[in-house]
């Protein structure tokens, strides 16, 4: 019997990296399958994952009906056993109705992969959906981790490494990983007295996955270092 199955976790937890996995496995036993994205960083109609991979995807839209898009394609003599849905999150709660009914009455599997909850620790509509619809919410294995070391569970709006808790919901980005080296162009760790240099290109957004500890009082790997530098400044007693 066919399932309805949202993976989550935070950003960066290898959700994409899953679902190209599954579409391999399903594949490989001569299972027919179709990719769906929405709003990737790598571009519009793509499935990619950090680990390298990337495959075409059909781009998800607001206007896009799921089951007039499968009975078309059935119709005309095309098998689907299961989709692959990737950043479902940004996906409608009436596009997720949709998939639950071709689970249920085309006996398709649907595999959905997204973050729950956005910078703000607010449901994204697709996500919130998906777990009132789902038969299984699975969370990702791999953790993300807090720059303290415990399991992220939080994702973290930065704007040159600050947590922000303005803006709009949808704004597409990457994390930033401590390991990398650091683009020259871009600002400089904080100054000691917690301000940040400024990029010439102007601020840079990001994002920055958080234990609910450091998410609640905002801290993140760079106003942290910044605090502790400041406190090596302090004049001691
Ligand atoms: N250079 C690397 N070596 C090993 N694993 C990596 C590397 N870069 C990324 N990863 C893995 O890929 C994961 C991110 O995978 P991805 O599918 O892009 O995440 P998501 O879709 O959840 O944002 C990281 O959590 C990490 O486990
Ligand atoms: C928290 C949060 C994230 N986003 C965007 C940022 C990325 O483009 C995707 C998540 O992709 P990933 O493969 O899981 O890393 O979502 C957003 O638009 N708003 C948010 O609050």
């Amino acid at each position: 019997m066919a399932e309805l199955i949202f993976f989550s976790g935070t950003m960066d937890c290898g959700k994409s990296t899953l679902a190209l996995q599954m579409d391999h496995n399903h594949r490989a036993r001569g299972r027919a399958g179709l990719l769906f994205s929405s709003h990737d960083r790598a571009g519009e109609a793509m499935i990619s994952s950090r680990l390298g991979l990337q495959t075409i995807a059909v781009e998800v839209t607001d206007t896009t009906d799921f089951w007039a898009e499968i009975v078309r394609r059935r119709t005309s003599a095309e098998r689907v056993d299961y989709l692959i849905c990737d950043e479902a999150q940004f996906y409608l709660g009436e596009q997720i109705d949709q998939l639950a009914r071709i689970v249920d009455e085309m006996d398709v599997d649907v595999f959905a992969f997204g973050i729950t909850s956005d910078f703000r620790t607010r449901l994204f509509p697709g996500s919130q959906r998906l777990i009132e619809l789902a038969d299984r919410v699975q969370v990702l294995q791999v953790e993300a981790l807090c720059w303290c070391g415990r399991r992220a569970t939080h994702n973290a709006r930065t704007v040159d490494g600050v947590m922000v808790v303005e803006g709009d919901q949808v704004v597409v980005g990457d994390v930033e990983l401590a390991s990398e080296p650091r683009d020259p162009l871009q600002p400089e760790l904080p100054l000691t007295d917690g301000t940040v240099a400024q990029s010439p290109h102007g601020p840079v957004t990001g994002y920055e996955t958080l234990c609910r500890r450091h998410h609640t009082r905002r801290v993140t790997l760079r106003t942290a270092a910044a605090t502790k530098n400041n406190e090596m400044l302090l004049p001691f007693a």
